[in-house]
């Protein structure tokens, strides 16, 4: 899933309209897109002989034949803005999010998350979308040379509603959350490293990536037991006259959410157990809340504080690209 915001808070920014937007006019509206990939069958499923029940139909649609043991019967289709069938590369499904990515180099706030049930392949796509959208953050950067930019980026996973900073190497510390006037929630001593090249905000990630919770359930040798939140900060000036430097900032967030699942799928008990009670009632709360956001005015309440998950997404969800994977 991926949503737009405004970035620059108003008091900070030159207001006048960019002069033109990497991601193209498109990347200037805030709105909600739904994508969906389907993840060929792995070599665990080939060999239990597991059947493939969801089928893409054409570019917007999918359709589930439930398998024969199934209570329903009917095939049921759903439609999203954009479904991959299983053969897609990952460099087709972030041409669809690419727009998003880049608009952030504009300053306009843009998060891309994936969300589905354990195993779906979340991690396999954000990892790729990650590593195109820094390769293209850096071509933009050096195809735009009257403009300064500073890339700044910090990590965080949310584990059983702790948070955790990915990049302090201290990793028993859980971080607080605080409400700043402006920023709205920020993390207190989360860690922000400048990043001083593509080399080295690709190391970075590598850090966070190898800090974050993992453990093995049913369905996942290396399943993510947590949230993970990898924000790049995109600051940006740009020189117009003696009298007058126009600046950008954003935010671009890449959410890995840990997978929805049923304990008795991945055979959960102890500590897997806990993990994924506290997964599946942040999840629910993320679900609330986007479906609330979508209503619109009417929707009164918006539970952002039940889950810190939502708390620390809250700015990025107002005004939002989702990857929900499915697996068969
Ligand atoms: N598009 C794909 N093509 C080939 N293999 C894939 C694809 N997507 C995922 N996989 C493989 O499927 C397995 C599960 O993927 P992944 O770990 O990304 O799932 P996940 O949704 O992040 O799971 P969890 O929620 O348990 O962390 C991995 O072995 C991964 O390499």
């Amino acid at each position: 899933m991926t949503v737009r915001t405004p970035g620059t808070p108003a008091s900070k920014i030159d207001r006048t309209t960019p002069v033109s937007t990497p991601g193209g006019p498109k990347a200037r509206e805030e709105k909600i897109v739904v994508t969906v990939r389907l993840r060929p069958l792995n070599k665990r499923e080939q060999l239990a002989k597991d059947q493939v029940s969801w089928e893409c139909i054409d570019d917007h649609t999918i359709v589930y034949k439930p398998p024969p043991h199934e209570r329903v019967t009917q095939p049921a289709s759903f439609t999203f803005d954009k479904v991959f069938g299983p053969a897609c590369l990952t460099e087709t499904v972030y041409d669809g999010v690419k727009n998003v990515a880049l608009s952030a180099l504009n300053g306009i706030n843009a998060t891309i998350f994936a969300y589905g049930q354990t195993s779906s392949g979340k991690t396999y796509t954000m990892r790729g979308i990650t590593e195109k959208a820094v390769n293209d953050i850096y071509n933009h950067i050096m195809n735009t040379p009257e403009r300064d930019f500073t890339i700044k980026i910090s990590g965080l996973e949310i584990y059983n509603e702790n948070v955790k900073d990915l990049l302090n190497s201290d990793p028993g510390r859980n971080l607080k959350l605080l409400d700043d006037p402006e920023k709205g929630t920020v993390v207190e001593k989360l860690v922000e490293e400048t990043a001083n090249g593509s080399q080295h905000l690709r190391q970075l990630i590598n850090i966070c990536e190898a800090q974050r919770q993992v453990g093995e359930t049913a369905l996942n040798d290396t399943s993510s037991r947590s949230h993970q939140i990898i924000r790049l900060t995109i600051e940006s000036t740009l020189r117009e006259n003696s009298d007058c430097v126009r600046s950008f900032v954003a935010s671009l967030n890449f959410v890995d959410l840990a997978g929805s699942e049923r304990a008795s799928q991945t055979h959960a008990d102890g500590a897997r157990l806990r993990e994924g009670c506290h997964i599946n009632l942040s999840l629910m709360t993320l679900t609330t809340v986007i479906r609330k956001l979508s209503v619109g005015k009417r929707s009164g309440h918006i539970p952002y504080r039940d889950s810190k998950l939502t708390r620390i997404l809250q700015h990025s969800l107002v005004g939002m690209h989702g990857l929900p994977s499915f697996v068969r």
